[in-house]
């Protein structure tokens, strides 16, 4: 499998500070990477680096590109959701529509329509007057017609209801996906992304916590649900993070076999966001 995206030693300061810390990081082909990080992490920023949008130290290649100084020739290949506000409030739908299919060769009238057709944004409406939502809407249609072999979203469905963010991300794996295309998409709403994802990135003020294909949840991460006096038997053990459940303790662990657990407690595959929360407060103790 060929990488789309490769970052070596990649770093970003604003005035003195780190937004992102010596990066190194590697996609490949065909896979949906969820970068999944707190506010102020450094999802925008590490998104606005592969776009060639801010300027970076290190080593960046996309698709064999630096988007620094070849910035054009990569974006005939990437398709990205910028601030929606950047829609021109005076146009008709339809009006945007041609617009785009006159400036983006790889713009496809139709599938965009179709996008469109799901929702309740019609052709003849005026921008200006849509809703938050609709003009989100609006703009992962346009997207989502683009053909492009690199997809980056950030945070794409911030302000829909949950009816279209589920509609999206379906959208997003079996209209959009295949083989041939990656996706980025970086997100607060775990649960309802990780359906959709190969890979998974957690990252914490600049630095990258964990960069695991999803399959290592299962693989590698066991959740044991400790209940009373098995809970402080639990706690003398090395775990990766532990919350609290009704009569007991739940604990993740990192590598360690399902078997050696199984004797403290019922044991699960841990939801990402729980594996989240726990790297989030330091991972292993
Ligand atoms: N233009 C800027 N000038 C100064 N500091 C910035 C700028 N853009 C981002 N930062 C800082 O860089 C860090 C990373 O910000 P970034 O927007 O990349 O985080 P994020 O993970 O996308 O957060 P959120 O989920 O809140 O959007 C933060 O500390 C932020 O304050």
């Amino acid at each position: 499998m060929t990488n789309i995206i490769e970052v070596s030693n990649l770093t970003k300061q604003y005035q003195g500070n780190y937004a992102i810390k010596s990066l190194d990081w590697r996609v490949g082909g065909g896979s949906i990477v969820g970068l999944i990080g707190p506010n102020g992490a450094g999802k925008t920023t590490l998104l606005r680096a592969l776009l060639g949008l801010t300027h970076s130290e290190g080593t960046l290649q996309v698709m064999g590109k630096d988007p620094r100084t070849e910035r054009h020739q990569l974006m005939q290949d990437v398709a990205f959701i910028a601030d929606t506000a950047v829609l021109p409030r005076w146009l008709r739908v339809d009006q945007l529509i041609s617009y785009v299919e006159g400036v983006q060769p790889k713009f496809d009238r139709a599938k965009a329509e179709r996008f469109l057709d799901q929702t309740s944004v019609g052709p003849k409406a005026r921008i200006g007057t849509l809703s938050k939502g609709m003009m989100v809407q609006l703009h992962l249609a346009l997207t989502l017609a683009v053909d492009a072999r690199l997809l980056i979203l950030d945070e794409p469905t911030l302000g829909l209801d949950i009816l279209y963010r589920k509609q999206f991300f379906d959208q997003l794996l079996n209209d959009y996906f295949d083989a041939e295309r990656t996706i980025v998409i970086s997100t607060h709403q775990v649960e309802e992304v990780q359906h959709i994802l190969t890979h998974f990135v957690f990252l914490k003020n600049g630095e990258m916590l964990m960069n695991a294909p999803m399959t290592a949840l299962e693989d590698r991460f066991v959740e044991v649900h400790a209940l009373g006096e098995n809970a402080a038997l639990v706690n003398r053990l090395r775990y990766f993070g532990s919350r609290h459940i009704l009569g007991g303790q739940a604990f993740i662990f990192d590598s360690v076999p399902r078997h050696e657990l199984e004797q403290y407690g019922a044991c699960h595959t841990p939801a990402i966001s729980d594996l989240f929360v726990a790297a989030m407060a330091g991972g292993v103790r």
